[in-house]
């Protein structure tokens, strides 16, 4: 008899409990959560993301929940979710990519904080609208320089040959001039280590970094290049008007503000962030172009038009020429539309109510530009190359289209864009100016994250501990299931090889 009277209250007070839960519950969007304690969903949203969240907004509706890795991900994919997402101060930018920060480049929380906005408002001065002439006479040379190497013909894959011109002529223009290595077998190993390290930036963002060999020694290859050049990276002012390049200027706040402990890890962050999306892009929007005849036409009348027959001259591209080649730029806004980043992520700091149901604090927001950008309600035909579908955007006014996300939102929208946008469509017009060039590939689909290579991550650390060896097991018990996984964090690579013949015009 004692001990039925506590029994009693003890399942009355649980009972309670899970009432009360459940009346919280039922006010938050559905959670897909999976049976596994803190790992939920997470092989089978890890194995194939993209495809994961469109089957789940098609099942669960405008707006979910994914629990994985100890994250609750709550997705929005319409109006007023996105409404939320991008204007609420209920969401930090912050708050969701400090994680990120710390785990990719080493750069402790707090540090991160404490310099974001300072360094988040140089960066976007410096980059900004007004300032970008300063960029176009340099890209011009650097470009110009680099197209020397790829003589007056050949083949190659356009991939390799975007990368050969585009990480040194952006790595001289924002870093400093004559940083990027000149030595073949140096340019070798910078292109290894970052195509190594951008891989699996997003495993790297996640994963501990003894289960990423591999990544973790491009990190540190990088870390240490930046360690043993930042003196002179600093020391090597501008010789026209002593103004300092985006590097040094980054510099400049962080050992003033903190410690030049921290200065080769916002290199490395740096040089991540001006490679990883503008470089693709470019190789995207030429494989666009080119595989699209009446574009590529059209294309190639506009550049004769603003700079007459191709010859030997090394043209200068002004502000004005690119004025006058909207198309270009249509082009590249059209490209970065079908080839937008997986997701953008905000953190909830104060419970938000979207659509009746109340998201808490702590959740991460999730908004997937990819997706939004083949929605049919905002871009009609949306799988289509379309780039006349940017004659609505009032770019003299320096406004994008509608639902446009591809470079965030809000506050802290990614700073680059215009300098992106520059170099881009300055690439394409010297390769189309200098050169006859087809594709001898069809147009490649973008890479797959496949499931052998996430085992492959865990069969080298099998040897180390045991919670390895057990997802090890759970992938091989699925492989069967090459599922793709198109990448979540930026902008896609190209899967496969796509080569290019180039032959000068004359
Ligand atoms: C087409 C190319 C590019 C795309 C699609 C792109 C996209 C993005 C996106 C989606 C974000 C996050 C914004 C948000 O969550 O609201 C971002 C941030 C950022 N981007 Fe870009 N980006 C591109 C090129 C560049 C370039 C060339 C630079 C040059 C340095 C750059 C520098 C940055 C930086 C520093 C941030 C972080 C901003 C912060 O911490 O507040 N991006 N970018």
């Amino acid at each position: 008899m004692e001990l039925i009277f506590p029994t009693v209250i003890i399942i009355l007070g649980c009972l309670a409990l899970f009432l009360l839960l459940q009346r919280k519950n039922l006010r938050r969007p559905p959670c897909i959560r999976g049976w596994i304690p803190w790992i939920g969903v997470g092989f089978e949203f890890g194995k194939a993301p993209l495809e994961f969240i469109e089957k789940a907004r098609i099942k669960y509706g405008p707006i979910f929940t994914v629990f994985a890795m100890g994250n609750r991900m709550t997705f929005v994919t319409e109006e007023e979710g996105i409404n939320v997402f991008l204007k609420s101060k209920k969401v930090d930018f912050e708050l969701a990519v400090q994680n990120i920060v710390y785990h990719t480049a080493s750069i402790p929380k707090n540090v991160f904080l404490a310099l974001h906005e300072k360094l988040y408002i140089m960066l976007k001065g410096k980059m900004g609208t007004v300032n970008l002439h300063q960029f176009t006479g340099q890209l011009t040379e650097e470009l110009h320089e680099q197209l020397e190497n790829l003589g007056t013909h050949g083949t190659m894959d356009l991939n390799n040959l975007v990368r050969h011109l585009l990480y040194p002529v952006t790595v001289n223009t924002l870093f400093n001039k004559s940083w990027f290595p000149i030595n073949k077998k140096k340019i070798k190993e910078f292109h290894q280590y970052f195509q190594a390290y951008d891989e699996d930036f997003e495993y790297g963002s996640q994963l501990p970094e003894c289960l990423l060999r591999n990544w973790s020694k491009s990190k540190k290859w990088f870390l240490e290049l930046f360690e043993k050049n930042i003196p002179d990276i600093k020391a090597c002012k501008s010789a026209k008007d002593n103004s300092m390049t985006l590097l040094q200027a980054t510099l400049e706040i962080v050992e003033t503000e903190t410690s030049k402990e921290n200065s080769p890890n916002y290199g490395l962050l740096l040089l991540w962030a001006s490679l990883s999306n503008a470089v693709p892009v470019a190789f995207w929007t030429l494989a666009y172009i080119l595989s699209h005849p009446d574009i590529h036409k059209a294309v190639m009348e506009g550049i004769s038009s603003v700079f007459g027959k191709a010859g030997k001259d090394k043209i200068k591209v002004s502000e004005d020429d690119l004025e006058k080649l909207l198309l270009i730029k249509w082009c590249v806004l059209e490209t970065i539309r079908l080839k937008a980043p997986g997701v953008i992520t905000r953190r909830v700091v104060k419970p938000v109510e979207i659509l009746n149901y109340i998201i808490p604090s702590g959740d991460l927001l999730m908004l997937s530009p990819f997706w939004l950008h083949r929605n049919p309600k905002y871009f009609p035909e949306p799988e289509l190359f379309k780039p006349e579908r940017w004659k609505k955007a009032n770019l003299e006014k320096h406004s994008f289209l509608d639902c446009f996300v591809a470079f965030g939102s809000g506050k802290f929208q990614c700073p680059g864009r215009w300098f992106a946008l520059l170099e881009v469509q300055m690439c394409v017009i010297l390769i189309l100016y200098k050169y006859d060039c087809s594709l001898l590939d069809p147009l490649p689909k973008q890479r797959k994250k496949n499931i052998w290579h996430l085992q492959s991550i865990f069969m080298e650390a099998t040897e180390q501990d045991s919670i390895s060896k057990n997802i090890y097991i759970f992938l091989e018990s699925h492989d069967h299931e090459y599922i793709s996984s198109l990448h979540l964090v930026g902008v896609p690579q190209p899967e496969g090889q796509c080569r290019i013949e180039y032959k000068q015009r004359i």
